[in-house]
């Protein structure tokens, strides 16, 4: 059994970790982290959870795990990993601290770097991509839920040469902005949709395009450190009134002659062996993936356009977050990836 904890324990990204986690046969949970909470029992911020354990603080997870999920707002990874590191432990960080080279990082971010060094180890921890890196790593940058969608609706055609771009509409649930996330009241998000961070702003965008570069330079796998090619993407964000869920729908820029054929065949291939993405017949839905880890794909060549779109769906708080970290952690522990994550979702 590993000892695993958890900081941040009280966030969206936390309850998840914790509900998959106790469900791990390989796992033992040794500690959560909360200021709010802190000595209180986990049904203090957790109504759906069985009531084991309390909160504690984040020195006491720093002390007693083995392997340490790092479920922060953005900018307190950057100063916890570099303690956990030395003291042998080793670390998942669900934010974007680690995602991209630091000076990608504080302009898209706006935050100083803190440990610029550390960002040279970190593997970025899409499975799908980079499950070769997954197996010796100490610190693992998970990436989130727009950044998983849309590097995977696209990466069959960046990895065979084709994707020169692309332009992604995001449609997000407003469990995606925290469980304190601004601008998330009831009475503003019922009936209502709105755009945000538009006009080639949201600090996604350098993350995607990095991700698609790398395929594009290096084919399939890729190494997260290795060159990376360019291709340019715009992304136009969009909060839904609805809890869980994330639907990118894609326009790819593409060379060569496409057709359905081709492109269904290209994706098949592609992720044959994957157990977590499944290319669909019908067109993704978010509440078909609810609560699960999947994420569906579903390309489509437009015949009268000649463009080729690509929408892909997924649980924002699993495959887009907590489920993705735990595909990770069993990576890390050469345990096989599926042990205790759902394929199946809750419908209706
Ligand atoms: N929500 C989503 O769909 C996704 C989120 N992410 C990323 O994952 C990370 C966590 O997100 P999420 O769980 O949604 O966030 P939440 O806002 O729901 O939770 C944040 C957690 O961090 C703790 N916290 C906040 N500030 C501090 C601090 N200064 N020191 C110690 N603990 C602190 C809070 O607990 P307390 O105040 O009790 O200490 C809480 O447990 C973020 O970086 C986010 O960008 C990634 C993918 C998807
Ligand atoms: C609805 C909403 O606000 N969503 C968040 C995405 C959350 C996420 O994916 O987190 P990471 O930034 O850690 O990847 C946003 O648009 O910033």
């Amino acid at each position: 059994m590993v000892r695993v904890g958890i900081i941040g324990a009280s966030g969206y990204g936390g309850g998840e970790l914790i509900r998959l986690l106790k469900a791990h046969p390989g796992v033992e949970l040794v500690g959560f982290s909360s200021r709010k909470h802190e000595g209180k029992p986990l049904s203090a911020a957790w109504p759906q959870l069985w009531d084991e354990g309390r909160f504690g603080t984040l020195e006491e997870v720093l002390e007693q795990a083995e392997v340490i999920f790092l479920a922060l707002p953005n900018g307190l990874a950057m100063e916890l990993a570099p303690k956990a590191l030395e003291e042998g432990k080793r670390v998942i960080d669900l934010s974007g601290d680690f995602r991209l080279p630091p000076e990608v990082y504080e302009s898209w971010y706006g935050i100083p770097h803190k440990s610029p060094e550390l960002y040279r180890e970190a593997v970025y921890g899409l499975p799908e991509l980079h499950r070769g890196e997954l197996g010796g790593a100490r610190l693992v940058a998970n990436p989130g839920c727009y950044v998983t969608a849309t590097t995977l609706a696209l990466a069959p055609l960046a990895a065979e040469g084709a994707l020169r771009g692309a332009f992604a509409v995001g449609l997000s649930g407003v469990s995606g902005a925290g469980r304190e996330g601004e601008g998330t009241f009831f009475a503003e998000v019922n009936e209502n949709l709105k755009p945000y961070k538009v006009g080639g702003v949201h600090r996604h965008i350098p993350e995607m395009e990095r991700n698609l570069g790398r395929l594009l330079a290096q084919g399939r796998p890729v190494r997260t450190h290795g060159p990376i090619g360019e291709v340019r993407l715009s992304f136009v964000p969009h909060l839904v009134p609805m809890t869980r869920g994330i639907l990118v729908t894609v326009e790819a820029v593409v060379e060569g002659n496409w057709d359905q054929k081709a492109l269904d065949e290209l994706y098949r291939d592609f992720y044959a062996q994957e157990p977590f993405v499944r290319i669909t017949d019908a067109l993704p839905e978010t509440k078909g993936t609810y609560a699960s880890n999947r994420v569906d794909v579903k390309p489509l060549y437009e015949a009268r356009t000649g463009r080729v779109m690509v929408f892909a769906a997924l649980d924002n708080l699993v495959k887009g977050m907590a489920g993705q970290a735990v595909q990770n952690l069993n990576l890390m522990l050469g345990l096989p990836e599926e042990t205790a994550l759902p394929k199946e979702g809750l419908w209706p």
